[in-house]
């Protein structure tokens, strides 16, 4: 499921990680060669930064030696010294990144008769002191490359324009300033920004729908809607089983008196599942047979009605007053829409459509497991303001999951 998208997801945080370490390590040596100006009083070279990291401590007030004894320090020291150029890793270099991750600077006083130098190093001090402690700054401008490639794989994994957007802007903002901590890597960093970004979008409108279903008046009415073929009625009846696993009884209520076979369709998993089914003749009113399914819930004290209706495409007018009407006779709780993961930019447009159209409360996606891209999925939700609830992800009528944006979102990371 969505392995297409995983891997271009996987990909971006492999790049992202690579451009941001690169572009941080260089501003950090950058960094470093400002704070080595000092150095050209002292002439003494010193090759080994560990050492120097020692020497500088030996002639470091106490305070300072404090802050050179941690490990911590030392090891960023080492780190400072191994990337910055050999000619530069001076003592005063040294006793430079010490001092900065330390309460005080045993050489500012000597420098800060300098003001321009000084406003000019601390712009890179706060990096420079990040990086010798092993911690690097990560800015959204160090992802630009990588952020234009991950903007091109959402968009050909289908996931819509606006969703795509929103996306990278959250990266940004989470990377924004973003320090990372010794016990982060780079990668990590990213990919908390990425994950963030996607159950943004992901989980707009989710409620807990099992909840809602055991608080609701009995029975509980739920309409499927969406175009031909998507499946609705296997979805309804998948959700018949969950729902009975749970403790819930249900009705079927076949609305789509359109088709030919429709009857026999859903009744065909009616006396598989067991369960009782509603229907009329071929031609007749959906409201009707809804509401017939209400009154039949209500006299045997049956928790929820399912109720299959005729697929139509939202413009398809005749169709869509028919759902208006179930929507005056019955006042369904909830009105679901149904369309398959494959279908890409297509569910999406027409998820959107619908919910302009008749006010969907959520979505099914069905055909998860055949669908490589994940654009469906990653889009719908915020497209529409309402959430998918859940993903079909096989024939059998176990294979109904509930949307778990956390969960969805650990399975993309990989995790
Ligand atoms: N792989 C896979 N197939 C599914 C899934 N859900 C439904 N199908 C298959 O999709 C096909 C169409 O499903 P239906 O339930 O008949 O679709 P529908 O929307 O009710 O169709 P109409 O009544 O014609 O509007 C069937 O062969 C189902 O077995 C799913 O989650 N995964």
């Amino acid at each position: 499921m969505f392995d297409g998208l995983k891997e271009k997801l996987g990909r971006f945080r492999e790049d992202a990680e690579e451009a941001a370490e690169e572009a941080a390590e260089e501003e950090a040596q950058a960094a470093d060669g400002a704070a080595d100006a000092p150095a050209e009083t002292d002439p003494s070279p010193e090759p080994d930064a560990a050492e120097a990291g020692s020497e500088s401590v030996d002639d470091a007030p106490t305070d300072e030696r404090a802050v050179a004894d941690d490990p911590v320090t030392d090891t960023g020291s080492a780190d400072g010294g191994a990337t910055g150029d050999s000619a530069d890793a001076d003592s005063t270099d040294q006793s430079v990144s010490s001092s900065e991750s330390g309460p005080t600077r045993p050489d500012g006083p000597a420098q800060s008769s300098e003001d321009d130098r000084e406003n000019f190093k601390a712009g890179f001090g706060q990096r420079a002191k990040a990086f010798a402690t092993g911690g690097v700054i990560i800015r959204p401008e160090h992802l630009d490359e990588p952020l234009e490639q991950l903007e091109l794989a959402l968009l050909s994994s289908d996931v819509e324009m606006s969703v795509t957007r929103q996306i990278l802007e959250t990266i940004r903002e989470e990377v924004e300033g973003t320090t990372r901590a010794q016990v982060q890597s780079t990668g990590q960093v990213v990919e908390s920004a990425l994950r963030e970004a996607l159950v943004d979008v992901i989980s707009v409108g989710q409620f807990d729908f099992e909840q809602r279903v055991r608080d609701a008046d009995k029975p509980m009415v739920v309409i499927f809607t969406g175009v031909n073929g998507v499946g609705k009625t296997t979805s309804i009846a998948k959700l018949s089983e969950w729902f009975e696993s749970r403790g819930l009884s249900s009705v079927l209520a076949n609305g789509d008196t359109y088709r030919a076979g429709a009857n026999e369709q859903l009744r065909e998993h009616a006396e598989t599942l067991d369960r009782k089914i509603i229907t009329h003749q071929q031609g007749g009113d959906p409201a009707a047979v809804i509401y017939d399914a209400v009154e039949y819930a209500e006299a045997h004290d049956v928790d929820v009605v399912l109720g299959d209706t005729a697929g139509r495409l939202h413009t398809s007018n005749d169709l869509m007053d028919q759902l208006e009407k179930i929507d005056r006779v019955v006042d369904p709780d909830m009105t679901l829409f149904v369309d398959e993961a494959v279908a890409g930019q297509d569910a999406t447009q027409r998820a959107r459509q619908f919910n302009e159209a008749a006010a969907i409360d959520g979505a099914i996606l069905t055909k998860a497991d055949a669908d490589s891209k994940g654009g469906a999925a990653i889009s719908i939700a915020h497209v529409t303001g309402k959430p998918i609830l859940f993903l079909g992800t096989g024939q059998g009528y176990e294979d109904l999951e509930r949307f778990d944006p956390e969960r969805i979102v650990d399975r993309l990371l990989g995790e």
